[in-house]
């Protein structure tokens, strides 16, 4: 496999999906509810048109497991939010038809195997619509091991730099970040233990997507005493993999014991913090499982870290529910 000719694909779809992800956001857009009850919105969809045809085309036979699906699309009422969609998507390709964008949409119905993609073309809806931070999350995994993870990220600001990166990170080359609009690499670390500074802790913005109150009891027990710094999506993983944190706890919501994450929420996040020296595991310090579905149903939790503590988060983790 070309890792390189699959990277370009990636940074380039993710450029143009930003692209549409932000003109849609200018517009405020409105939620539509999904069956699960989860909102989306017109640049999820738009969003996963554009990323899926583009990898399509370069790698026909490489399926792809993707959050959203046309079949609500495809509906007679749901004529209105097809036609924005193609008209956003034709921003991008002025010669779509929302016959294709149904079809690039439904190319994300792929199942996992021995190589496929996993894309989140929103990872934090609520986020994006409450004008805070999201993330285009997109990974290929082969032999059940993710080899590339790519993290768009348009409304992140770090402690430099302008607002938007890009995170890449290639098995065994190491993570970098890029401005989402193109330019230089920076090679991204974690944070040592001695720079207590950057010693602080990431967490969902949702209260209902984790367990706050035992997120901050863990982060105490490992000498974190700064409040949490609360942010949407997979961009805490682009966070702890820049050193700007050194945990990132997702602990299972007590509202949703049975909720299972699923591997597109992940397995981008997860390479851009193991390739900068990090380590995610689940919540008992298991590996997150991307091979065998599309939710990881063995793991509980997940738990990011800068490595040097993440024994030490676990055996807390251990403690407290014992
Ligand atoms: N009960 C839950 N526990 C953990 N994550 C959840 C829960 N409900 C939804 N999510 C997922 O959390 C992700 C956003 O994470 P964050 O809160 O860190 O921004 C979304 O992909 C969302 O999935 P979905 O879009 O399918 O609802
Ligand atoms: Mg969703
Ligand atoms: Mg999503
Ligand atoms: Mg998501």
């Amino acid at each position: 496999m070309n890792y390189n000719l699959a990277k370009e694909i990636a940074i380039a779809s993710i450029q143009q999906s930003a692209q549409l992800c932000q003109q849609v956001r200018e517009n405020i857009p409105k939620a539509i509810e999904k069956e699960d009850k989860s909102p989306v919105t017109v640049a999820d969809f738009g969003s996963q048109a554009l990323i899926c045809k583009a990898l399509k085309e370069a790698f026909p036979n490489i399926p792809i497991v993707g959050e959203e699906d046309a079949t609500a699309l495809r509906k007679p009422e749901s004529v209105d939010t097809i036609n924005k969609i193609t008209g956003y998507v034709k921003n991008i390709i002025p010669s779509a038809t929302s016959d294709e964008v149904l079809n690039w949409i439904d190319y994300g119905n792929g199942k996992v195997g021995d190589c496929f993609w996993t894309l989140d073309p929103i990872d934090g809806t609520k986020g994006f619509l409450r004008q805070d931070q999201y993330a285009i999350a997109l990974a290929l995994i082969v032999d059940g091991e993710v080899k590339l993870g790519l993290l768009g990220c348009p409304a992140l600001k770090l402690s430099q730099g302008e607002t938007g990166w890009l995170f890449v990170a290639e098995r065994g080359k190491g993570a970098y970040r890029m401005p989402l609009a193109g330019g230089e690499m920076i090679k991204q670390k974690v944070v040592d233990k001695e720079d207590v500074s950057r010693f602080r802790f990431v967490e969902s913005v949702e209260a209902s997507h984790g367990n706050q109150a035992l997120q901050n009891t863990i982060a105490q027990s490992v000498g974190i005493t700064t409040e949490s710094v609360r942010v949407d999506s997979q961009a805490k993983y682009g966070i702890v993999s820049s050193g700007e944190a050194a945990l990132y706890l997702r602990l299972p919501s007590p509202k949703y014991p049975n909720y299972r994450e699923n591997i597109w929420d992940h397995a981008a996040g997860a390479i851009v913090v193991e390739e900068a020296g990090g380590k995610v595991t689940d919540m008992y310090g298991k590996p997150l499982d991307f091979a065998t579905a599309s939710k990881m149903n063995d793991n509980r939790g997940v738990v990011v870290t800068n490595g040097v503590i993440h024994d030490t988060v676990i055996q807390a983790i251990r403690q407290e529910n014992n």
